[in-house]
C-alpha cells in the first residue's frame, strides 16, 4: 500500500464539513442559475471562466466554472451524466463537487471554493515557491493522482499550476481533471495559450497514460521553484525570479515571459526534440529535489519513476522532516489583503 500519510483530524473534519454542507445544498431542489449570486470573477482558463458565487438558499459560497459550448442536447446531457461521477469523489486532495447544470449555452460546474486560489496566480504574486512548501504541495498532488487512479480509474490529463488550488485552512487540491470524455472531446480544439505542460509522447499524438501526468508534474514543479517557465531551457539561464518582488515593481516588470518570444509551435517542437530541462544545481536546491524532478522529466514515459515510488521519494520525507511547513500560515502569507 502507498505510504499515505494519516489525515490529521482537522483535515478529516474539513472533509466531513464539506459533505455536511453539500447535504444541506443537495436538499434544495435542482440548482437554478437564479439561485446563485455572482460575487467576483476568479480566473479564466481551460476553456471557461470561474466565478465566486453564493448559493443563496443554502448560504454556501462556491466556485462556478462556466464553459461555453455549442453542442447538441445529446452531447451536453452525456457530459452532465459523466460529470455526475464527481459526486463519488471525497478526498482531501481533490476539489469538492456540488453539481453541474446546463444554462444558456454553458456547462456550469459548481465546486468547493478555495480562498487561496490557484498556484499560477500565487507564483505570479510572490515570484516563486520555496522548496519545502513545494514538497508539501507535491505530496498533495501525488495523493490526489493516486485517488483518481484507484477510485475513478482515471489520470488527471491536465496537471499544471493553475489546476492546483490552495486555501487558508492549509488545504491543497487538484481541479479540472479529465473525468468526462465527452467534455474532453468538446474542448479538444480549443487550446489557447503560449505554454504547454504536455508530455512529449502526448504532443506527438502517441498513446499516453498516467506517466504523462508525471511529466506535467515535473515541469510544473520546475516552474514554481524557479518562477520561470522552463522551456526553452535558455529561460533558466537568466537566473531565478526574485522571491516576493517589491510591491512597487510588479513581477511582470522583472521577467517578461520569454516563452512569448518563442512561438507556440517552436515551443512544442523544443519539448519533443530537446533534452528535458533540469533544476539549476547552483541555485540552492537540494540534490534530492533535483533528483525528484529528473525522475519525472524523462522523455521516455517508461523511464519516469512510477507514482508508487514517487510518493515514497526521499525528497518528500527529507523535506517534511527537516523543514516542516505550516501550510495554512504559508497560504495566508501569499494572499492579497482584502481592501
Ligand atoms: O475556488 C476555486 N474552486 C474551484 C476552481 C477554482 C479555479 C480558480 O482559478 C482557475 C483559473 C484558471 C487559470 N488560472 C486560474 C480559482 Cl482562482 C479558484 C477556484
Amino acid at each position: 500500500e502507498l505510504t499515505q500519510r494519516p489525515l490529521d483530524a482537522k483535515q478529516l473534519q474539513r472533509v466531513e464539513d464539506f459533505l455536511f454542507r453539500k447535504a444541506a445544498f443537495l436538499s434544495t431542489e435542482d440548482v437554478q442559475p437564479t439561485d446563485l449570486r455572482e460575487l467576483v470573477v476568479l480566473g479564466r482558463g481551460n476553456g471557461g471562466s470561474v466565478c465566486k458565487v453564493l448559493h443563496v438558499k443554502s448560504n454556501i459560497i462556491m466556485a462556478r466554472k462556466s464553459i461555453h459550448l455549442e453542442i447538441r442536447p445529446e452531447v451536453r446531457n452525456q457530459i452532465l451524466r459523466e460529470l455526475r461521477i464527481l459526486h463519488k469523489c471525497s478526498s482531501p486532495h481533490i476539489i469538492g463537487f456540488y453539481g453541474s447544470f446546463w444554462h444558456d449555452g454553458e456547462i456550469n460546474i459548481l465546486m468547493e471554493y478555495m480562498d487561496g486560489g490557484s498556484l499560477d496566480a500565487v507564483v505570479r504574486r510572490i515570484g516563486r515557491i520555496p522548496e519545502n512548501v513545494l514538497a508539501e504541495i507535491t505530496y498533495c498532488i501525488l495523493d490526489g493522482l493516486v485517488y483518481l487512479r484507484d477510485k475513478l480509474s482515471i489520470m488527471h490529463r491536465d496537471i499544471k499550476p493553475s489546476n492546483v488550488l490552495v486555501s487558508s485552512d492549509g488545504d491543497c487540491k487538484l481541479c479540472d481533471f479529465g473525468v468526462s470524455g465527452e467534455l474532453h472531446n468538446s474542448l479538444a480544439n480549443t487550446f489557447v495559450g503560449t505554454r504547454s505542460y504536455m508530455s512529449p509522447e502526448r504532443l506527438q499524438g502517441q498513446r499516453y497514460a498516467v506517466e504523462s501526468d508525471l511529466w506535467s508534474l515535473g515541469l510544473s514543479l520546475l516552474e514554481m521553484a524557479t518562477g520561470v517557465f522552463p522551456i526553452p531551457a535558455e529561460n533558466l539561464k537568466k537566473g531565478l525570479a526574485p522571491m516576493h518582488p517589491p510591491p512597487d515593481k510588479p513581477l511582470e516588470a522583472h521577467a517578461p515571459d520569454a516563452t512569448q518570444s518563442m512561438a507556440i509551435f517552436e515551443l512544442l517542437a523544443n519539448i519533443v526534440e530537446s533534452e528535458p530541462p533540469r533544476l539549476p544545481d547552483d541555485a540552492g536546491f537540494s540534490d534530492s529535489f533535483i533528483n525528484f524532478i529528473d525522475a519525472c522529466l524523462k522523455r521516455e514515459p517508461s523511464e519516469r519513476m512510477p507514482l508508487a515510488e514517487l510518493i515514497q521519494h526521499p525528497w518528500l520525507e527529507d523535506m517534511r522532516a527537516s523543514q516542516p511547513v505550516n501550510m495554512a500560515e504559508w497560504v495566508r502569507s501569499t494572499m492579497v489583503p482584502c481592501e
